[in-house]
């Protein structure tokens, strides 16, 4: 479990973060939603150890960040894959290359094994022809694919996602969040995703942190966003009317 217990997080005189408490669980797809500004990259930031908070703490299944020495924050550090908004790919690599590319960071292992690994990931994202292929040479929905083989290719413990979907037509949107939520079921992996897809919420969300300025305006699952009378929570994510139609007709059923 990651623990995250009163985290305040201010640049200036700009409180951004002000006292967020949760948990994100093993097994789940975990959501931080929130309009733009209201500090759902600065907190990731402080969840990828990328920021250190001003207050607060984050702890990993009992490692307390803060508390860390160097070589912990290393370890720790490499129980994490990140799939990046736009993919983040080396150009100038293959697919092979940019999969393989933390194993010779940060393993000794043999090309060999380095390469049985590479192909064991691809084909789990369902990429099996495309290794020798440049990232402009394929489609946004296979990038975000090799996007998420590099980002569990070193077996990580915990799995961030900054905006999978953005640039996808809906229907890859869909393949690559169910994609995620499979992965993080069967690897057991604590998956936390920056999102503003109102369709990867309803679809996946199995835990929503919903932000507000800054503050943790709301928590649940998606079913519980139907049944909720917390208006910043439904305004944001019934902005749109075919959304509010969805939820009448989901109160009116009962389910
Ligand atoms: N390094 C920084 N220095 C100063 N201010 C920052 C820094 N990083 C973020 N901020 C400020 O923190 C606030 C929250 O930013 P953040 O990027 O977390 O929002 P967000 O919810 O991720 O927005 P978006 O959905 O548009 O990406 C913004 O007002 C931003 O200007």
């Amino acid at each position: 479990m990651i623990e995250v217990v009163n985290l305040h997080k201010s640049f200036g005189d700009a409180h951004v973060l002000k006292g967020i408490t949760t948990t994100f669980e093993k097994g789940k797809t975990n959501l931080i939603i929130g309009q733009s500004g209201s500090g759902k990259t600065v907190f990731m930031k402080c969840l990828l150890g990328l920021m250190i908070p001003d207050e607060g703490t984050i702890s990993y299944d009992g490692r307390r960040f803060a508390l860390l020495s160097g070589d912990e924050r290393r370890d720790l550090r490499q129980d994490m894959g990140m799939v990046f908004q736009g993919s983040a790919l080396f150009d100038s690599m293959t697919v092979e290359g940019n999969v393989m590319f933390p194993l010779e960071m940060f393993t000794k292992q043999s090309r060999s094994e380095m390469e049985d690994r590479v192909n064991f990931v691809l084909k789990r994202v369902n990429l099996v022809d495309a290794h020798k292929k440049f990232p402009s040479e394929i489609s946004g929905g296979m990038q975000k694919r090799v996007a998420i083989a590099r980002a569990i290719v070193m077996n990580p413990k915990y799995l961030f996602c900054d905006e999978p979907n953005s640039g996808l037509d809906p229907n890859t949107a869909i393949l690559i969040d169910n994609l995620i939520q499979e992965i993080t079921k069967e690897y057991d992996i604590i998956t936390v995703i920056n999102s503003h897809d109102m369709n990867s919420v309803m679809e996946i969300g199995e835990k929503i942190v919903f932000l507000k300025n800054g503050v943790k305006e709301w928590e649940g699952t998606n079913k519980d966003i139907f049944r909720t009378d917390n208006k910043a929570i439904t305004d944001f994510v019934y902005s749109s009317e075919l959304f509010k139609k969805v939820r009448q007709m989901y109160l009116k059923d009962g389910d």
